[in-house]
């Protein structure tokens, strides 16, 4: 058989398909009319394992793992279209419609935490996000989230994932832990430079203060000076205060350049990121919900149970939804040894009742799912 001859086969045989997919499709609404009629959920894993099982029977060993797979996929497509009938009024849905109705307000003039000292990469973004905040300073990341806890701050900012660097984990952890809401997002560009005292050159620097994931960020210029040793500091502003107080000429901060001014050094190397488009995303988070007019951004964090296709099949849900993905992290379940919990980010708005239905089903059916926020945030 020629290749024209065999995708004449594959055409003949799509045809069928279809016609038997339409059919499939359509007995899947009736059932999904039934079930409404009679009070009865979307998803039934008795009668799912059933189906594959007898798919998995019927077919040749050596294709079952793929038949299964497709019989997989047609249920998924089978629910969402039984989702479209069946309006959801379950608690997970109605969690999620009370918590997008009772989203408060920006607060003005709000007092807004950041990890650091003046000149930090937070404190830049802080500026942006909340041009009329009152800013203070903490020591750690998880100090910003006691601040907000004990209601010493409105909103905290917070580093979440780097362009080249990739994500911030403890941020993470910490954003499981408290489980506050997302309620802004601001995409910083991060340009660093090399801070010496007064009269230091290049030549002279044999260390070099900052935090280590900035210090990745310049592995290629830190390549290419090798001399230089990393002094691993809590935040590349602390890092200027440090060699600024030294007063040694050997020792260099790497941070932004309006460190420079603030602590009286002076910039031996600019913008020495790998890439010129390095970019850092901080997040604001508060202890109530806010949900802008704007808004465009979704966040969850969710554990899912340990079976084999189930990230699969819950991100195929979003996919069906013509959810877009922006990121997923996984982190370790402290609960349960070697089990995740996953965060994802799309770009979405509650105010889609299709979403707010995706949620509230995710929220009814998974043993954890925080629903972290739905707010705006600019293009990087
Ligand atoms: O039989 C049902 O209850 C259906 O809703 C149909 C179907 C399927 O596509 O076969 C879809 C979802 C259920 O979880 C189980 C099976």
């Amino acid at each position: 058989m020629n290749l024209d001859e065999a995708r004449a086969q594959i055409d003949q045989i799509d045809k069928e398909m279809v016609s038997l997919f339409e059919q499939r499709m359509n007995a899947v609404l009736n059932v999904a009319r039934y079930k409404k009629e009679h009070g009865m959920v979307v998803f039934d894993p008795a009668r799912e394992s059933a189906v594959l099982d007898r798919v998995r029977e019927s077919v040749s060993p050596a294709l079952a793992d793929y038949a299964v797979s497709l019989w997989e996929s047609l249920m998924e497509l089978a629910k969402s279209l039984e989702r479209s009938i069946i309006a959801s009024d379950s608690p997970g849905v109605q969690a999620i419609r009370d918590l997008a109705a009772n989203a408060g307000s920006p607060i003005p003039h709000p007092r807004v935490a950041v990890q650091g000292v003046a000149g930090a990469y937070a404190h830049l973004a802080a500026k942006h996000m909340y041009p009329d905040g009152d800013i203070s300073f903490c020591e750690r990341w998880a100090d910003v989230f006691y601040a907000l806890q004990d209601g010493l701050c409105d909103y905290g900012i917070l580093p979440v994932e780097n362009s080249s660097a990739g994500a911030v984990a403890e941020v993470y952890d910490l954003m499981r832990q408290f489980k506050f809401y997302i309620v802004k997002a601001y995409p910083l560009p991060v340009k660093h430079c090399l801070l010496g005292v007064r009269g230091a050159t290049l030549r002279d620097i044999r260390h070099v203060y900052t935090i280590p994931i900035a210090y990745m960020q310049c592995a290629d210029f830190f390549k290419q000076h090798r001399h230089i040793q990393q002094v691993p500091v809590a935040n590349t502003a602390i890092a200027a205060q440090q060699v600024a107080r030294l007063g040694d000429k050997t020792c260099a901060a790497l941070c932004s350049r309006e460190c420079a001014q603030l602590y009286g050094l002076d910039v031996l190397a600019e913008h020495i990121q790998q890439t010129s488009t390095n970019c850092t995303r901080f997040i604001s988070i508060s202890r109530h919900l806010e949900i802008p007019p704007n808004a465009n951004k979704i966040s969850l964090l969710f554990t899912l149970p340990h079976v084999t296709g189930s990230l699969h099949r819950t991100l195929a849900r979003f996919a069906h939804g013509g959810l877009n993905l922006t990121k997923i992290e996984s982190r370790p379940n402290p609960d349960k040894n070697f089990e995740y919990v996953f965060y994802l980010d799309f770009t979405g708005t509650l105010a889609a009742p299709s979403t707010a239905e995706l949620l509230g089903n995710l929220w009814d059916e998974l043993v954890v799912f925080h629903f972290l926020g739905n707010y705006y945030e600019p293009k990087a």
